[in-house]
């Protein structure tokens, strides 16, 4: 399956950026982060457009960038946590692409989210309990559409990689 796109789907600090940039090198292919597109073409950053927009402008800039992004072929595709929240991007996600989960516990996503300011959805005194329920309603949806789950809490960043390059079957030709 030499061109299916890789989409990285999970929660806030689970590793979909950093992973998926590494796995593109490692590929040789294109990596796109939806966040970074949706920055670029809006000329400015996520909490801005929370500010401006609210998070429903972000949403709909989000599912536009989805949809372009997933008509195309052969790139690694790094996503926002809250992808799954909308059936239209489970749809073009699932359709057409191989979905990795990448899971992490909300213990393991506050320290990793704990000194960046990016986030307008932590950026509050009770961020545990903000990423514990969004965990809870948006797990069933990631598994939904889930091609391969893996726990990044036990697997480092590497180990994530060559599972995902055994998964799809993209192991030394
Ligand atoms: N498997 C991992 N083990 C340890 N740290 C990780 C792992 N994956 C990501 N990180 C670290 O967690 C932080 C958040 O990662 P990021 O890629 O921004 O997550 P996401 O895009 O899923 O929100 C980064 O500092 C990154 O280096
Ligand atoms: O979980 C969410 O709703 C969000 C996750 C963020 O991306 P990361 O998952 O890469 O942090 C970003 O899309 C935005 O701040 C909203
Ligand atoms: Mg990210």
């Amino acid at each position: 399956m030499p061109l299916t796109n890789i989409y990285l789907i999970g929660p806030m600090g689970a590793g979909k950026s950093t992973i998926g940039r590494m796995l593109a090198k490692e590929l040789a292919r294109p990596f796109l982060d939806s966040d970074h597109v949706i920055e670029d073409r809006s000329g400015a950053d996520i909490p801005w457009i929370f500010d401006v927009e609210g998070e429903q402008g972000f949403r709909d800039r989000e599912s536009q960038v989805i949809e372009e992004i997933c008509s195309q072929k052969g790139l690694i595709m790094a996503t926002g946590g809250g992808v799954v929240g909308r059936p239209e991007n489970r749809r073009n996600l699932s359709s057409n692409g191989f979905v990795v989960y990448l899971s992490a516990p909300v213990t393991v996503q506050l320290q990793r989210t704990e000194k960046d300011k990016r986030r307008p959805l932590l950026q509050r005194p009770d961020r545990e309990e903000v990423l514990t329920r969004l965990l809870e309603e948006r797990d069933p949806l990631y598994h939904s559409i889930a091609d391969l789950v893996l726990d990044t809490e036990v697997l480092s960043p590497r180990q994530v990689i060559k599972r995902i390059i055994q998964a799809v079957g993209l192991g030394r030709e």
